[in-house]
């Protein structure tokens, strides 16, 4: 077949795409209409996951399971739009890595509104301004955020969704690496930067700033000076720096975790995380005791982080990830039982265990 053969044919194909996509939307506005009559969330995560993990499985042509989710993301993404107007907060400014995990969950239709702290991201999303909010929860180099832990203490808001996303930091600037005397980065991408920089720029200032979006813009602002960032490509590309060394994170397989919070818990998909919070009695034995309920019910504890309480010296709050949903009577038996030996336990939300 000729190149012309071969175009009109995927003309051809387009256009039937093209057809059973508004059809698609015509079912989706549907589910619009009967979602809004019925008071349901629009943004059904467990439905998307159980979606794509059943596209995956019947996939049977060239596109990788990668290919499959982008497409789809944004298909979804376009049915949200199309369903009500939703408005995702994340920490912002624009450009962070924050931003690209919004994007890589909720894609291009829908609208983002950055917020300047964790704690707005929260309050936007308990006062209604935004639909759900997105924050970074911990990351495979540095470990937990632990301001985005503390907010969870008072918040009524449930973790709806996660979001893990490949951090691949780079040396940004608008003067040659020569040039360069002081690195400007989010004191959690130094963290992971860290062996990087001791080989590379041993004897540069380093400066702590807000966001890789802000080092970017000294960056660019204070050039002349000597100044570099380290962040993301689209933080690059939004100040027009060059890349000047890229993928520089100790780590290859560096990765964030971030969370999806709104106003709604989301029902089970066969394969969930539940996170929960709880503090304990200061009495000996009791750490053990509460942990052993997720022995006794056999339930996987995949992360264990503890802060202060901010209430009482000494008083922690534990954070604890499980396997499972909150509604597998084995979890909510282990939850019971994990009560009996704590002073506080609050379930933060099950969600799909999901995120390539
Ligand atoms: O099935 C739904 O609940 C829909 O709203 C449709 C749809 C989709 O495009 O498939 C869109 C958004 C939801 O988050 C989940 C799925």
């Amino acid at each position: 077949m000729n190149l012309d053969d071969i175009r009109q044919n995927i003309d051809k194909i387009d256009r039937d795409l093209l057809d059973l996509l508004s059809r698609r939307a015509d079912l989706v506005h549907e589910v619009g209409v009967v979602k809004k009559r019925d008071g349901l969330q629009i943004y059904a995560p467990e439905r998307e996951e159980s979606l794509l993990r059943r596209l995956i499985e019947m996939n049977q042509g060239r596109l990788p399971e990668k290919s499959i989710r982008a497409i789809y993301r944004e298909i979804m993404s376009a049915a949200l739009a199309l369903e009500d107007d939703l408005t995702i907060a994340y920490l912002g400014p624009e450009g962070t890595w924050t931003h690209q995990a919004a994007i890589k969950k909720f894609g291009h239709s829908v609208n983002y509104s950055a917020q300047p702290n964790f704690s707005d991201v929260f309050d936007q999303v308990a006062r209604r301004a935004a639909s759900y909010g997105v924050v970074p929860i911990e990351n495979s180099t540095e470990g937990a955020v632990s301001h985005t832990l503390d907010l969870f203490v008072d918040s009524p808001l449930h973790i709806c969704a996660q979001i893990l996303l490949r951090i691949e930091n780079g040396l940004m600037a608008a003067i040659p690496r020569e040039e360069i005397k002081t690195l400007y980065s989010h004191p959690q991408v130094f963290g992971q930067c860290r062996a990087w920089i001791l080989r590379n720029f041993p004897n540069a200032d380093l400066v702590e700033v807000s966001s890789t979006t802000k080092a970017a813009q000294i960056a660019k602002d204070q050039a002349h000076q000597g100044a570099a960032a380290l962040g993301g490509p689209l933080a690059a590309e939004m100040y027009g720096l060059t890349l000047l060394e890229e993928s520089i994170q100790d780590r290859a397989t560096n990765t964030t975790r971030f969370l999806v919070i709104g106003e709604k818990p989301c029902p089970p998909t066969g394969k969930d995380r539940t996170s929960i919070l709880f503090a304990i009695h200061d009495r000996p034995g009791s750490l053990v005791k509460a942990l052993q309920a997720f022995d006794q019910f056999h339930i996987n504890m995949s992360k264990i982080e503890s802060r202060p309480s901010k209430r009482k010296d000494w008083e922690y709050i534990f954070y604890v990830d499980l396997s499972g949903h909150c509604d597998d009577p084995k979890v909510a038996e282990a939850l019971e039982e994990l009560g009996k030996h704590c002073s506080l336990v609050k379930l933060l939300g099950s969600y799909p265990d999901a995120g390539e």
